[in-house]
């Protein structure tokens, strides 16, 4: 069966379709930090829970302030209930002190002098009514939603679930991932001398370096398989039985030894997609065996890296749980342009050298392994485009 190369973007939609998130379980809150959260998490109570000062300083009735002096008559301890503050004087007040009863605003220290136990504001100072006091439920009321599923537990996330009062959270599973090399050219563990039309496994560890880095990703399982069908339906269903992705590089294009796509299918992979309107990557192959995803990657060191990023990468946040699994890319203005248009998408590796601008990385092809080496990731070119840019950037973290 031929099937039409297609879009990028269509191809990620194509397949994340036809993906659950993995299943779920429950971390103490800090030990979640970089996982997905699975669940809503709404205020159980208002924040702040009762009006509090903003600054140290003086609770005082803004009126009475600004008619003259105030004898201070005592404190708002910080964690304590709230004070009643008698009629025509003030009371200290700390950041984070509940405001007591009677007062309408907090002045801050440096704005009155302090003599003799009692203050006055300080000449061109003024005070309002509801000056430096955090209302009660200003941030937020009790009961609305503080953090929707799907999305990464960040620093500030994983703030916010702990002043909800969760101990635990349930957060998607991390993926266990399988990699998969396939060719009889790469060198075996302990080769000895490497004939030169033989070659080291620069796409597995790669491969590894992009996928092993991110939070809600458990494993990446390394297998190799020559290049025959037998060899490659094997380390397919080994990987499917072993985790919830397999990515394989190499043996999906044309030639009598890419055995990539009988494998897949032999092994009961429904494949949807075999081939991107998009370089260095056009070979990649998408399918689901069982609901989980197959991605074949071509073996061109650069065409793993960019199909992997722009393609397997979103595919596999979006079974990790994350809401936005293809979220906008940033964009970045090259410093020059080189190169005849492409009648494709075209992905090309480059360096940034200040904020929002790039470098086209100098590179011979999908084959360079040394040319992207200091790139920091890649622009997506749209087809026929041959100019600055602004373009779409990818980095090569995901
Ligand atoms: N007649 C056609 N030939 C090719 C087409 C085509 O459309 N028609 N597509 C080309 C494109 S584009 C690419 S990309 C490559 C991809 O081919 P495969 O995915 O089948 O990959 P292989 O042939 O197995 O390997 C390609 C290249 O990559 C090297 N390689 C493979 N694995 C690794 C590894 N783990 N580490 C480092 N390098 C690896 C391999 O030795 C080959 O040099 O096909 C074009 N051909
Ligand atoms: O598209 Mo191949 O992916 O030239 O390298």
């Amino acid at each position: 069966m031929t099937l039409q190369a297609i879009e990028p973007a269509a191809a990620i939609e194509l397949l994340a379709s036809r993906l659950a998130p993995i299943g779920t379980e429950e971390l103490a809150t800090p030990d979640a930090t970089g996982r997905v959260l699975a669940r809503e998490v709404r205020l159980d109570r208002d924040s702040p829970a009762c009006d509090v000062s903003a600054m140290d300083g003086f609770a005082v009735s803004a009126e009475e302030l600004t008619a003259g002096v105030l004898p201070i008559v005592g404190e708002c301890r910080i964690g304590e209930a709230p004070e009643t503050l008698p009629a025509g004087s003030a009371l200290r007040i700390y950041t984070g002190s509940p405001v007591p009863d009677g007062a309408d605003a907090v002045i801050r220290l440096e704005h009155v002098i302090e003599s003799e136990g009692s203050i006055t504001l300080i000449k061109g100072k003024s005070v309002r009514a509801g000056e430096d006091i955090r209302r009660r439920g200003e941030n937020a009321a009790a009961g609305s939603v503080v953090l929707s599923p799907g999305i990464e537990l960040t620093a500030a996330a994983i703030g916010a679930v702990a002043t909800v009062g969760l101990t635990v959270i349930p957060v998607h599973r991390r993926l266990r991932v399988t990699v998969i090399t396939t060719g009889n050219e790469l060198a075996q563990f302990g080769e000895g001398e490497l004939k030169p039309w033989r070659l080291r496994d620069s796409n597995g560890p790669a491969l590894a370096a992009m996928l092993g880095a991110a939070p809600w990703i458990e494993s990446v399982r390394r297998m190799h398989a020559n290049d025959s069908l037998d060899s490659l339906k094997m380390a397919i269903s080994l990987g499917l039985g072993g985790s919830e992705a397999v990515v394989l590089t190499g043996g999906v294009s044309k030639g009598a030894y890419d055995f990539v796509p009988d494998a897949v299918r032999a092994e009961g992979g429904d494949v949807l997609f075999h081939r991107l309107r998009a370089r260095p990557g056009q070979p990649t192959l998408g399918a689901i065996a069982g609901g989980k995803p197959i991605i074949g990657l071509p073996g061109n060191p650069l065409a793993v890296l960019t199909a992997g990023r722009r393609v397997l990468a979103p595919l596999l946040k979006r079974l990790a749980g994350l809401a936005t699994f293809d979220p906008p890319a940033s964009h970045v203005t090259l410093n020059a342009w080189s190169g005849k248009p492409l009648p494709l998408t075209w992905w090309r590796p480059v360096t940034l050298t200040a904020p929002g601008v790039a470098r086209l990385a100098a590179l011979q092809g999908s084959g360079d392994v040394c040319g992207p080496a200091m790139s920091d990731g890649f622009i997506e070119v749209p087809p026929e485009r041959a100019d600055a840019g602004p373009y779409s950037y990818y980095s090569w973290r995901i």
